[in-house]
């Protein structure tokens, strides 16, 4: 049986952590960190078997394999101790892992594991057999709606005010690097996809607000040696808008994998 911690109980920890109070072989939780108490407490009432609420720094002692769900800053705090201990870390917020390449080092150091699940998006094992041979290009466009693409410092710095946004609108294009800094919290899956394929300085991305989009799409365009891929998803928003819901489900496809003998 491997115990799991959810570092972050928001929509994604939270999601996850029902998924697993549900019952999953060779899974259970152990540990839960929040930043909210309160919340956190009343989160943990919807589950069968509630787990304790730890400190964020103390997380890794409680766990075989840790989810950071909480964002870059929950990230920075827990990747060192879980990887110097040598367990299993699934980083959702895995922009974050382009700038922090010690962390691979650690990880291999202490024959710790970092895992990036395949999130808001899919064909992720199709890019990366393409990346055995050669992609030409690998390119992201990502539709949300307003409403996703709240609070982000980088639009507002430009004084770019999407509530008026009436036709699909170009906000972003550049590269999977530029996308992780600029949109820590919504264009996490440039870096899922740069990390299976060409990398971050030459993955295209581009992001448009669109008020016509039904929850976050995603689109994927590769060109290679073996061939030409293309992948879409309309994928539907979870509790937080910005957050598509099978994020959280390629977590529990990724755990219930972990669980199973010998992984
Ligand atoms: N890889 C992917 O495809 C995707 C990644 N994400 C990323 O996953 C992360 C989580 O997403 P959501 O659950 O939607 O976010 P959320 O905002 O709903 O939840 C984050 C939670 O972390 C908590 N938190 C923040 N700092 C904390 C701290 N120091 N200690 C403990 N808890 C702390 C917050 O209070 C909040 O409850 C975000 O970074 C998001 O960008 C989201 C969607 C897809
Ligand atoms: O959930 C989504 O659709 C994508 C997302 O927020 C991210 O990649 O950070």
């Amino acid at each position: 049986m491997k115990t799991v911690a959810i570092a972050g109980l928001g929509a994604i920890g939270h999601a996850v952590a029902r998924g697993i109070d549900r019952g999953m072989d060779g899974i259970r939780l152990g540990a839960v960190s929040a930043r909210d108490q309160d919340a956190a407490r009343v989160r943990l009432d919807t589950l069968l078997h509630r787990p304790p609420l730890v400190p964020l720094p103390r997380i890794a002692a409680h766990a075989d394999i840790v989810v950071e769900c909480g964002g870059a800053g929950v990230l920075a705090e827990i990747a060192a101790p879980v990887l110097d201990a040598g367990k299993h870390l699934v980083v959702l917020s895995c922009g974050a892992l382009l700038s922090s390449p010690e962390l691979g080092l650690l990880a291999g150091r202490h024959r710790g594991r970092i895992h990036v699940p395949s999130g808001a998006i899919g064909g992720l094992d199709a890019v990366a057999a393409m990346a055995e041979g050669e992609i030409r290009s690998a390119r992201l466009i990502s539709r949300k709606p307003p409403i996703a693409l709240r609070a982000i410092p980088w639009l507002e710095q430009r004084g770019i005010d999407l509530r008026e946004v009436r036709e699909p609108t170009l906000v972003f294009r550049g590269y999977a690097a530029q996308a992780a800094r600029h949109f820590p919290a919504n264009l996490n899956v440039a870096a899922t996809l740069s990390l299976a394929g060409i990398g971050a300085q030459r993955t295209e991305v581009e992001l448009w607000a669109d008020p016509h989009a039904r929850g976050n799409c995603h689109a994927i365009e590769v060109e290679s040696d073996s061939g030409a891929m293309r992948f879409s998803i309309e994928a539907t928003a979870s509790g937080n808008p910005a957050t598509s819901s099978l994020a959280a489900q390629s977590v529990l496809a990724l755990l219930r994998r972990l669980g199973l003998p010998g992984a």
